[in-house]
């Protein structure tokens, strides 16, 4: 079965456009739990723009489901620029704090507006292995953020990873323009060549209710949603919206 990880992103997000406390990041954690999440993701940037250090830790001690922290393992810490709301400790001082069940590495910069590729493993592959060493020693599952390129796979075993994430935009985008089979065709060998080197498969990034009927990848181990359930769950409310994704993935 895949489970279903809500990505509270965009919760912290709206909070953060005040100086408040609402909506309640854990109190929104605790709902799609109840209402039957399998997991929660949050990802917590430098600048802090939405998900906090803050969140991470109150989610790690109120959660009774795994908690995926994303996030550049390069990412040194960051001063914060609101009263009141704690530093950016860097990522790997985060992580080795809370202790997340999942640490799901992206290569990602503050100039992103939002997570837009997967790792180059050419490039990163050498000086992720010794990050992904010290995550794996302190108890974390570590899952590589990368693009559907089957022949990257071996490069993440050989990195060290116990996961890969498939980077599923072009899927989306694929899938929204009414022609995604050829993008379904090459998501499903990626998946295979990463299971055949021994590495779990996870997916995310612009999953929906529209497309994700049709993610057929019997590998995917668990998705991450978040900017379209949280659309979803204005619309729906939490509970149904949780409802409403996890028929989504059984369809499938
Ligand atoms: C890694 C990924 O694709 C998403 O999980 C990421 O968290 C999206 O980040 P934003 O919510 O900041 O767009
Ligand atoms: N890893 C993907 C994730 O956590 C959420 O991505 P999105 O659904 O907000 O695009």
């Amino acid at each position: 079965m895949t489970i279903l990880s809500i990505n509270l992103n965009k919760i912290a997000l709206i909070r953060n456009s005040r100086d408040t406390t609402i909506p309640d990041v854990l109190d929104h954690a605790r709902q799609c739990i109840a209402a039957g999440a399998g997991g929660i993701t949050v990802h917590p940037r430098p600048d802090q723009r939405h998900i906090r250090a803050d969140d991470c830790r109150e989610l790690k001690a109120g959660i009774d489901v795994e908690l995926n922290i994303e996030g550049n393992p390069f990412a040194p810490p960051r001063s914060s620029d609101r009263a009141g709301v704690s530093d950016y400790p860097g990522f790997m001082a985060l992580v080795e704090e809370v202790r997340p069940a999942q640490a799901t590495l992206v290569p990602d910069g503050d100039a992103q507006l939002t997570s837009d590729h997967g790792f180059d493993l050419e490039v990163d592959g050498e000086r992720l292995q010794p990050v992904i060493e010290q995550l794996k020693a302190w108890g974390c599952r570590v899952s590589l953020f990368m693009d559907p390129l089957p022949e990257a796979m071996a490069m993440a075993r050989d990195a060290g990873a116990d996961r890969i994430e498939l980077y599923t935009e072009r899927y989306a985008r694929a899938h929204a323009a009414g022609d995604y089979l050829q993008a379904l065709t090459d998501y499903q060998a990626a998946a295979r060549a990463a299971a055949k080197v021994g590495l779990g498969v996870n997916a995310g990034h612009d999953l929906n209710l529209s497309n994700l009927p049709d993610f057929d990848i019997p590998e995917c181990l668990e998705v991450s949603i978040g900017h379209a359930f949280t659309v979803d769950a204005l619309q729906y409310g939490i509970e149904r919206a949780i409802q409403l994704y996890l028929q989504a993935l059984e369809g499938r």
